[in-house]
């Protein structure tokens, strides 16, 4: 029988509640201080990939709307990675962190050193939001739901045990606070609203599922590459490397 929509938001909500990477021991790692700067550095090298694809990712979906109303609703997530005159956006945010973490900025953007795994995990994302449904694409971002309290405990967990955090460094999670719950106010009641059958409600979960996989792999990938044993694959970046000017003997 279809759950209620009260139903189906708990079940939603259950499966961040066990599934989301916030979860992941790599985050863990991260967040008490526990991470060398080399591995600060990894993650924000493949981190920057997922962020890279997030806007395109969202064109994708965008190419598939027919509905002005839902493109209009949605186009502001790209603007919030990409940026507009007045705010410089989540993507040159993101590399103020690599520079703040010592990092050569041009090499994060070419996203040369990208972990195998994270690139397909991440590639992965945007190939499903481009080829299901509607349904499952908006389904499949809602793990934002659950974003926000991560991004706060990384704000506070990386102020209080690396140097390189302030609120330059960190203004890509300071500004996610204000930007995610509108994407997912409007994400879960749009999902709420067409998941109308079981199988829709089915497909939905299934989704949410799938991107908390892609989440997670992105992390297993980090943590089999960077932290011991580390297995870096051949081709992935090596600690030490591509640093910014000046960073040549900091380790
Ligand atoms: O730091 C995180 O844990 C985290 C997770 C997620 C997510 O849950 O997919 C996003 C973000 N951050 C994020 O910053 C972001 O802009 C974002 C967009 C999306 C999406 O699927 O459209 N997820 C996320």
């Amino acid at each position: 029988m279809t759950q209620t929509k009260a139903e189906f938001e708990a079940r939603l909500r259950q499966i961040g509640a066990e599934r989301y990477h916030d979860k992941h021991p790599f985050h863990h790692l991260l967040h008490s201080g526990g991470c060398t700067p080399d591995q600060v550095r990894a993650w924000v090298i493949n981190r920057y990939y997922y962020q890279s694809r997030i806007p395109m990712k969202d064109a994708a979906f965008m190419s598939r709307v027919e509905d002005p109303a839902l493109r209009r609703a949605w186009r502001s997530r790209i603007e919030d990675h990409d940026g507009t005159t007045e705010n410089e956006g989540g993507i040159a945010r993101w590399l103020r962190l690599a520079d703040a973490v010592g990092l050569d900025r041009d090499y994060v953007a070419s996203a040369e050193g990208v972990l195998p795994a994270t690139r397909f995990a991440v590639d992965a994302y945007v190939r499903f939001v481009r080829d299901e449904t509607l349904l499952e694409a908006v389904a499949a971002s809602l793990t934002e739901l659950f974003a926000p309290k991560i991004h706060a405990q990384r704000i506070e967990g990386l102020l209080a045990n690396y140097a390189f955090a302030d609120d330059s460094s960190l203004s890509y999670f300071k500004k996610r606070l204000t930007e995610a719950p509108k994407d997912v106010a409007f994400g879960l009641s749009s999902v709420l609203d067409r998941a109308d059958t079981l199988e829709k409600q089915d497909a939905a979960a299934k989704a949410l599922i799938f991107k908390t996989d892609v989440l997670w792999s992105q992390l297993d990938a980090l943590h089999s590459a960077y932290v011991d044993p580390a297995r870096i694959p051949p081709g992935a970046w090596q600690p030490g490397t591509y640093l910014a000017p000046g960073m040549a003997h900091a380790s």
